[in-house]
């Protein structure tokens, strides 16, 4: 373990300095562009404007064969579009530490878009070694190519040791940004029965006992991912991160796909993967807090101006804990209004 006060440190001499805290931004959706797709690549400027992170990926999804192309259409991709103009942030997914490709796509990107980009997601992290080798290096191409702004790190959460070892993940480096669950590689690294990427499964479900009628017993489906989600959240959570709901990859699924991000949202997550347009819509619904919620968090704000007492509304009982909540829920609402004069509109904040 490094010491406390090594922490904050730059790892390289002439790398820029950990932040201390997150930069505070709106991630309601990590959209995913196959970069190596000449037609997808061509509508990122306009796609940029319209989603809160554009996230170009090398790993899972690109051919082998196409693996260098995906990594020269991000660089060309970067190079082409001002992201920072609509505040929207510029991640790539490098392909994981065991592969061939890891040390040309950081040493490729950092080398000729280090400066526009904010963070790398590095696959199927198992531990606290994984973070501590991508931050060295990092810091390292950081110095030797000028970069002035610490790239941060965003983890997957996606195979049995990685959720063995989360809270360690968690605290490994200040250059942590957040993490995702990946649903797909961690129901495989877990020997799961199932060949879906996220949501359910209609067979994982409790059972009513059977009464002495005879009647039809009630059964319920239940979520596959609740334990993984609360974990993730925690650990995020108690080292000042972000967690995110990976990827849904039934696309013609609208609705489950709606209620698996609305679960993550209401369980602490900030955003969720969107791998298809028609997914941005259902996470611009979801991670907005819901207008009636923000409304009853402003009266809660308003009636405990300090933030400590008790005080009854609607004859609910609201005290410091509940302003606490209340102003998760404004202060979101603030941050979305930034974005969406819509929303801001309708949540009608001072
Ligand atoms: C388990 C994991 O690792 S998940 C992460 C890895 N997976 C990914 O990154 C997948 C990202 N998504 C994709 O590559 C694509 O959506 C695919 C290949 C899965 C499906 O693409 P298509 O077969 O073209 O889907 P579809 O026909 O429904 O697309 C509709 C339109 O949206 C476009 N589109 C599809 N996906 C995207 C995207 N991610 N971003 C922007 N545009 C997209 C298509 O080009 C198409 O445009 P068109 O109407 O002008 O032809
Ligand atoms: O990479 C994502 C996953 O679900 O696997
Ligand atoms: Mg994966």
């Amino acid at each position: 373990m490094k010491l406390p006060r090594r922490f904050f440190q730059p790892l390289a001499t002439g790398a820029p300095a950990p932040f201390r805290e997150l930069p505070v931004k709106l991630e309601r959706m990590i959209h995913f562009v196959p970069p190596h797709n000449d037609k997808v690549r061509a509508r990122v400027p306009e796609l940029a404007a319209t989603v809160d992170v554009v996230l170009g990926n090398l790993e899972d999804a690109v051919p082998v064969d196409q693996k260098e192309a995906a990594r020269k259409g991000f660089v060309a991709m970067a190079q082409a579009t001002d992201f920072a103009a609509s505040g929207t942030g510029l991640w790539t997914r490098i392909n994981a530490l065991n592969s061939p490709w890891i040390l040309d796509d950081l040493f490729e990107i950092v080398s000729q878009v280090g400066d526009k980009l904010d963070v790398v997601m590095v696959p199927k992290v198992e531990g606290p070694w994984d973070i501590h080798y991508i931050d060295q290096l990092l810091a390292q191409l950081e110095a030797k190519h000028g970069v002035k702004k610490p790239i941060l790190v965003h983890a997957i959460l996606e195979t049995a040791e990685g959720v063995a070892n989360v809270d360690a993940i968690a605290s490994a480096s200040p250059r942590m940004h957040g993490m995702s669950l990946g649903p797909a590689d961690l129901a495989a690294s877990r020997g799961m029965k199932t060949t879906r990427v996220g949501g359910g499964h209609p067979d994982y479900r409790v059972i009513a006992d059977p009464t002495q009628d005879g009647a039809a017993r009630a059964s319920a489906q239940q979520d596959l991912w609740h334990y993984t989600i609360a974990k993730m959240v925690d650990a995020c959570m108690a080292n000042g991160l972000k967690a995110f709901y990976g990827p849904f990859g039934d696309f013609s699924d609208g609705d489950a796909c709606e209620a698996q991000f609305r679960n993550a949202f209401l369980m602490g997550c900030a955003g969720a993967w969107t791998l298809h347009p028609n997914q941005v819509a259902i996470a611009k619904r979801v991670f907005a807090p819901d207008p009636a919620e923000v409304a009853f968090a402003v009266r809660i704000v308003e009636a405990m101006p300090d933030g400590t007492g008790a005080v009854m509304l609607d004859g609910k009982m609201q005290d410091d804990a509940t302003w606490k909540q209340a102003k998760v829920i404004v202060d979101l609402a603030r941050l979305v209004a930034e974005k969406d004069p819509e929303l801001a509109k309708t949540y009608g904040l001072k």
